[in-house]
């Protein structure tokens, strides 16, 4: 379990990272999601020690990183841009670790097979693809078999077998009862394996729940709604305090008013329904809704590719 209190980052007059309060819980995979600069990353250097923080703490099983007795055993991570000797072979490379944490050479060959390298073990990692490189990374830091899980934008560079694995990978290591944090752009990927989401913006927490909360919460959801009279529907609906759109013409769009309340209007009103179906937005969209106005980089077409500055 990660534990951070208050935790805060600044650079000169910049603050990366503002007073975040979070727990990330075993058993959970748990999206890191923001756009570009919100602090993702200094937040995971700050878990791991590879930052101190301005302010606040941070700690992992109740104890800061430094103060872990067998580190590789509680806490695995891949940070993009770890440094790794081009020259050593997979093999090489993940031994040279084992043997440093007691870690037998099994516990090396089983996790090489895990990430598909066996193949590959005795290449060397200069001549790997960025795909493989991913791969490697992501063994290196199950390596010791840590209860803590934290992987920066590991789907970079995978093609689509790699983000099969790495999507059944995450939900067993939770399945195991490890906290599995992981941070991505990829949206879709994120619906797909993050059981919580935890959205930063400019370095501030802005939204901490599952999706299905993200999605309640979302001022786009709403509920499609087609019956015998929608002119007269819209009127009963509108007097219950639901803003009503027609948007075609013979289906309304209703916010502010659940299924089942507006099931009782319309049966009040003795109108034979058509359609009633609740609209969620997609996590793109809610994303969207969420960082609105508060992204460091904005692309002109949507937020999750890299743009220009604004
Ligand atoms: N070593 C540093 N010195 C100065 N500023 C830094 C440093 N590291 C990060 N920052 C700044 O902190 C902010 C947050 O950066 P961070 O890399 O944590 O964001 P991120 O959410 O991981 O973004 P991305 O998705 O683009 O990697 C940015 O404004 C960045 O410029």
């Amino acid at each position: 379990m990660i534990e951070m209190k208050n935790l805060t980052k600044t650079f000169k007059d910049n603050i990366s990272v503002n007073q975040l309060s979070l727990v990330i819980q075993p058993g959970v995979v748990t999206g890191f999601l923001g756009p570009n600069g919100a602090g993702k990353s200094t937040t995971m250097k700050m878990i791991l020690g590879l930052m101190n923080p301005s302010e606040g703490s941070v700690t992992i099983d109740g104890q800061t990183y430094k103060d872990l007795k067998l580190p590789i055993s509680k806490v695995g991570a891949l940070i993009n841009g770890d440094a790794v000797n081009p020259k050593l072979t997979a093999w090489q490379h993940l031994e040279i670790i084992a043997s440093a944490s007691g870690i037998s050479k099994k516990r090396i060959d089983n996790m090489l097979k895990e990430a598909g390298l066996e193949n590959v073990k005795d290449k060397p990692i200069g001549t790997f693809s960025l795909g493989m490189k991913q791969r490697l990374g992501i063994a290196t830091a199950l390596l010791g078999d840590p209860e803590t899980v934290i992987l920066d934008e590991p789907f970079n560079g995978l093609d689509v077998d790699g983000i099969h694995w790495l999507r059944g990978l995450a939900k067993k290591l939770a399945r195991e009862g490890k906290a599995v944090l992981v941070s991505s752009h990829l949206m879709s990927e994120m619906q797909m394996i993050a059981d919580r989401m935890i959205i930063l913006a400019q370095g501030k927490l802005i939204a901490d729940m599952t999706i299905d909360e993200l999605a309640e919460n979302s001022l786009g959801s709403f509920v499609k709604v087609s019956c015998e009279d929608n002119h007269k529907l819209q009127r009963l609906l509108a007097a219950k305090g639901a803003e009503v759109k027609q948007v075609k013409k013979d289906e309304l769009q209703v916010y502010q008013l659940g299924i089942k309340q507006i099931g009782l209007t319309a049966k009040e009103g003795q109108l034979a329904l058509y359609e009633l179906t609740k609209v969620q937005p997609s996590l793109e969209q809610l994303f969207v809704e969420l960082t609105e106005g508060k992204a460091d980089y904005v692309s002109t077409d949507n937020l999750m590719t890299e743009g220009r500055k604004t």
